[in-house]
């Protein structure tokens, strides 16, 4: 018999599955006021190399579900899988990056990015090559050597983000990476990060409340209701790729700027609300 496969089967390949599979997840927090649904079955398929951005009002509970995806807190309802694994806890095909600065200040820059690879048992000379790659790759070339204190902020971040990506995470998750930077710097250093997921053809999830950061960077968004967080729309961002924060200025952008919006705006109203009536309730 022939090792051959007929040519119907070889010309029909399988979609690839997803990298990210979220699954009717649910999360519920018992509190003593009662308790409080986060997270209200959610469901996302993320493909191998996609850039996914997850954008919802403050306390809509994306912070929650990226908890969920990485596997710091536990869903009270619903799974999720990394590819094609039941994620239970921190999962080794997962990268995270959070709003706060984690760089390690006791240590040069070199040796933050090569801490994973020192984990993993890797040979000193092998993992500083390959830190020095990675370092490359988020434009710090030449503060190998400086210890995080040395840098700016954007640059500490870059150094996170090189550390989480010398882990070589399946999927890279980032929550409210650039939060505490100014819009030029976070403009910038979005193109940062598009020039790293072309290179790479990382797959990403995103979680923000910054518009015109997720419409930049993103191939779908995920638009949240306020409380509990929902799905409200996915929004598809067709902007040409690579693509360069120049495209900030163009017509289609705003296009999508404000279709966001718009899509944003009760939720964010009613979560405003909601603030200022529990100030007043004080
Ligand atoms: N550990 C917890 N116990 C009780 N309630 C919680 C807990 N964590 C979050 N919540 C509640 O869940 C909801 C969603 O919170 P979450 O932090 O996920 O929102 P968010 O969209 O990330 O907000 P922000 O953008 O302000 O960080 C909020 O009502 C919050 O008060």
């Amino acid at each position: 018999m022939s090792a051959v496969m007929p040519s119907r089967m070889q010309a029909a390949p399988a979609a690839a599955a997803p990298i990210l599979r979220v699954d009717q997840v649910v999360k519920r927090f018992e509190t003593p006021q009662g308790p409080v649904i986060a997270v209200d079955r959610m469901s996302l398929d993320v493909a191998p190399g996609e850039f996914v951005t997850i954008i919802g009002p403050s306390g809509c509970g994306k912070s929650t579900l990226f908890n969920m995806i990485g596997g710091l807190v536990s869903a009270t309802e619903g799974t999720i899988e990394v590819a094609g694994e039941r994620v239970r806890g921190p999962h080794p095909a997962i990268g995270m990056v959070f709003q706060e600065e984690s760089a390690f200040p006791w240590r040069s820059v070199e040796d933050n990015v090569a801490f994973p690879l020192e984990i993993k048992g890797v040979a000193k000379a092998e993992r500083l090559d390959r830190a020095r790659h990675f370092i490359d790759l988020v434009g710090l070339k030449g503060f190998d050597k400086r210890y995080p204190a040395e840098l700016s902020g954007g640059m500490r971040q870059r150094v996170a983000i090189a550390r989480t990506l010398a882990f070589e995470p399946k999927l890279l998750l980032m929550d409210e990476p650039f939060a505490a930077l100014d819009e030029q710097t976070r403009l910038l250093l979005g193109d940062k990060v598009l020039q790293i997921q072309q290179e790479l053809k990382q797959t990403i999830v995103l979680i923000t409340h910054n518009i015109t950061e997720a419409v930049q960077l993103s191939d779908r968004i995920l638009v949240m209701t306020y409380r509990p967080g929902r799905t409200k729309r996915f929004v598809e961002i067709t902007l040409p790729r690579p693509r360069t924060s120049e495209i900030v200025g163009s017509e289609q952008f705003g296009r999508y700027v404000a279709e966001i919006w718009n899509d944003l705006r009760a939720e964010a109203t009613q979560g405003m609300q909601d603030a200022e009536a529990k100030e007043r309730g004080r």
